[in-house]
């Protein structure tokens, strides 16, 4: 652990990064996989089991928080590590992408954003400069822009706007966050699915020389080869010295196709969401509970895992609580889920290590084609 934020990148393997993030509350292994934690949980799961899991770092949401329970009354409790029993690091996202995918009444001006609350209808604005206070009584490590994400189909003019506004909030976020050694605070290159607004993006925040950059914008609907585009051009831009984070990304897939792309840190609600719909995330692919194929079957998940709910339960048992609507399911689900992905996460970091990640990801997505045994 260090005073500082320092990130290193300990191998390469084609343009596949193995880093490691260093803070005073604990070391990130990259590529890393951040479960979400939005309201302060990491929904179905004891932080116990999320460390358990391999997770050096969790996500919280400023637009949550900042609703309820309150950024101040969280600051008043010793901040959101000791409010939610979780000592590693913690990103927040900054509010402006949450404002837009679920608020009402939503008005953005140089100023910010005015927005209606989608909890009790309470109306709030939020500037560059209250986010970073809010995520800052939060106690947050790793602190996001606030920034506006236009929503895709967009016009050129529209996203222009957008990218544009946000560099201007980088720049206020920058200087509000002021100099917090043993944190950090992102950037976002926005731009659309325009290489042209995404490379001038990219330029912008690397000028303003940020201790690591965040690719938004992207996973809001658009087809993963646009995605990729945009990483392919984005990436070679930003500073090989710095973190990169893709923003809400994403399924197994995603993430390899990512990581071969440069990308260093992930965060994505699908394991944690899908886990309490009845589907399930394992090398053989994904196994959806709820199909009456299961009602019989007593073999576990994958009796392979070192995670006992993928280890020690049987898809008859799975079956019959997802069909029950049992909360044991939901939880029993998620913990395989969060298990699989941070097990692929720490499967990455091997490969690249010992110079075969191309192999191994094939070796990986042949193992999803396979399907089910
Ligand atoms: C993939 C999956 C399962 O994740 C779900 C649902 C729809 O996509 C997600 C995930 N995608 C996603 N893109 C993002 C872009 C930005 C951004 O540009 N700026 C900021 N500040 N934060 C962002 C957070 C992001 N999350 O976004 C919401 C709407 C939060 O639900 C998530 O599909």
């Amino acid at each position: 652990m260090t005073e500082t934020f320092q990130f290193r990148v300990l191998a390469t393997d084609g343009n596949a990064r193995r880093g490691e993030i260093s803070m005073p509350r604990g070391t990130i292994r990259t590529p890393a996989f951040m479960p979400v934690g939005t309201g302060g949980t990491v929904k179905a799961m004891y932080m116990g089991q999320v460390r358990g899991l391999g997770a050096d770092i969790i996500l919280g949401n400023t637009y949550h928080l900042m609703l309820r329970p309150g950024a101040e009354r969280v600051a008043r409790l010793g901040g959101l590590h000791t409010f939610s029993r979780w000592s590693g690091p913690i990103l927040t996202d900054s509010g402006g992408f949450q404002v837009m995918s679920l608020s009402g009444l939503r008005k953005i001006t140089e100023q910010g954003v005015k927005f209606r609350s989608h909890v009790d209808g309470r109306v709030f604005e939020m500037s560059p400069e209250r986010s970073i206070e809010i995520q800052g009584l939060l106690d947050s490590d790793i602190q996001i822009q606030l920034d506006e994400c236009v929503k895709l189909p967009a016009t050129l003019k529209e996203i222009e706007k957008a990218m544009e506004l946000s560099i201007r909030w980088a720049e206020r976020c920058k200087v509000a966050f002021g100099d917090q050694p043993g944190k950090a605070m992102f950037g976002i290159v926005q731009g659309g699915d325009n290489v042209n607004l995404r490379l001038r993006s990219a330029e912008a925040l690397k000028a303003l020389d940020l201790k690591g950059y965040a690719v938004g914008g992207l996973a809001v609907g658009e087809p993963q080869h646009v995605m990729l585009e945009m990483l392919e051009a984005t990436c070679p831009v930003l500073p090989e010295c710095k973190p990169r984070y893709l923003m809400g990304v994403g399924t197994p897939d995603d993430i390899l196709k990512s990581v071969a792309r440069g990308i260093d840190m992930f965060d994505c609600v699908m394991p944690t969401r899908a886990g309490r719909h009845g589907l399930a995330f394992t090398r053989y692919g994904k196994i959806n509970l709820k199909n009456a194929r299961h009602a019989d079957d007593h073999r576990p998940l994958d009796e392979e895992s070192e995670c006992p709910a993928t280890r020690d339960y049987s898809r008859a048992y799975l079956h019959h609580l997802v069909k029950s609507n049992e909360l044991l399911g939901a939880m029993l689900l998620t913990w395989n889920n969060l298990a699989y992905y941070q097990s692929l996460m720490q499967d990455i970091r091997t490969a690249i290590e010992a110079g075969r990640f191309a192999d191994r990801s094939a070796e990986i997505q042949e193992g999803w084609e396979r399907g089910d045994i």
